[in-house]
């Protein structure tokens, strides 16, 4: 059987214009894979029909996210569509401490700042949607929104991919199941990174002193 050797973990980051899939894809992994937390954030928006507090968002008014980012509660915080949004840092840090991986769904403002103050535990990956006009029929199909929200969503999309060379990886979501399982290799990979794996200068310790 091989050793358990004690691993820090790392925060995995998807990101992608709105509608090219990352929550289907995040749902997918947190299914099939119980050591990925899912990072909740917090949020001035609305909180919108079917969304409940602490499982989506955890929905804040203006003066007290201020007060979370004066104080240094937020990992990262960024305004999006108007609203202010923001990661805890408490929950990822123990989760990282106790080699747990986090999975976020933060858009680019976002990553640039996880890469600037926590380089190493960050993994990033942006999503491309196969074309143009499949991320506009994604939009419809999913149902959620206006007309006119859709055509936001839309000329938000070009400034979202023109970040797309600042991630560690870029996956094109033809088929959900290939990018699931895409996703799960870099997971994989990225699991073994000798400087993740904190227990293996005691583990090889004790190999050499068996030999
Ligand atoms: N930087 C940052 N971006 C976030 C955070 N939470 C959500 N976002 C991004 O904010 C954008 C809008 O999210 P949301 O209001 O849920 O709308 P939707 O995901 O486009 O339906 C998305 O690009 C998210 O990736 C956060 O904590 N930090
Ligand atoms: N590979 C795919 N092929 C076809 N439809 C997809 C694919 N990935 C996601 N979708 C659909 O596209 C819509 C937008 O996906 P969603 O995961 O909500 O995007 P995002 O979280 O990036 O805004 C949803 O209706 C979803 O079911």
């Amino acid at each position: 059987m091989n050793a358990k050797i004690s691993r820090r973990g790392l925060m995995l980051v998807l990101s992608s214009p709105s509608g090219a899939g990352k929550t289907t894809i995040s749902r997918r992994l947190l299914d099939r894979d119980p050591g990925i937390t899912m990072s909740v954030s917090v949020t001035t928006r609305p909180m919108r029909p079917g969304e409940q507090p602490g499982v989506d968002y955890y929905f804040v008014d203006m003066p007290e996210f201020d007060r979370m980012a004066e104080q240094g509660e937020l990992l990262e915080h960024a305004r999006v569509f108007g609203n202010c949004y923001g990661t805890p840092r408490s929950t990822v840090e123990q989760a990282l401490g106790a080699g747990r991986d986090v999975l976020f769904d933060i858009d680019w403002q976002g990553t640039q700042q996880l890469a600037a103050n926590a380089r190493n535990d960050l993994v990033s990956v942006f999503v491309l949607p196969p074309s143009g006009s499949e991320l506009e029929r994604r939009l419809h199909t999913r149902a959620q929104d206006s007309a006119e929200v859709i055509a936001q969503r839309m000329a938000k999309a070009s400034d979202e991919i023109s970040h797309w060379a600042e991630y560690d990886y870029v996956i094109v979501n033809n088929d959900v199941e290939e990018s699931v399982v895409a996703v799960q290799a870099i997971l994989r990979a990225e699991r073994l990174r000798r400087t993740r794996q904190v227990g293996l200068p005691a583990f090889v310790q004790s190999v050499q002193a068996a030999l």
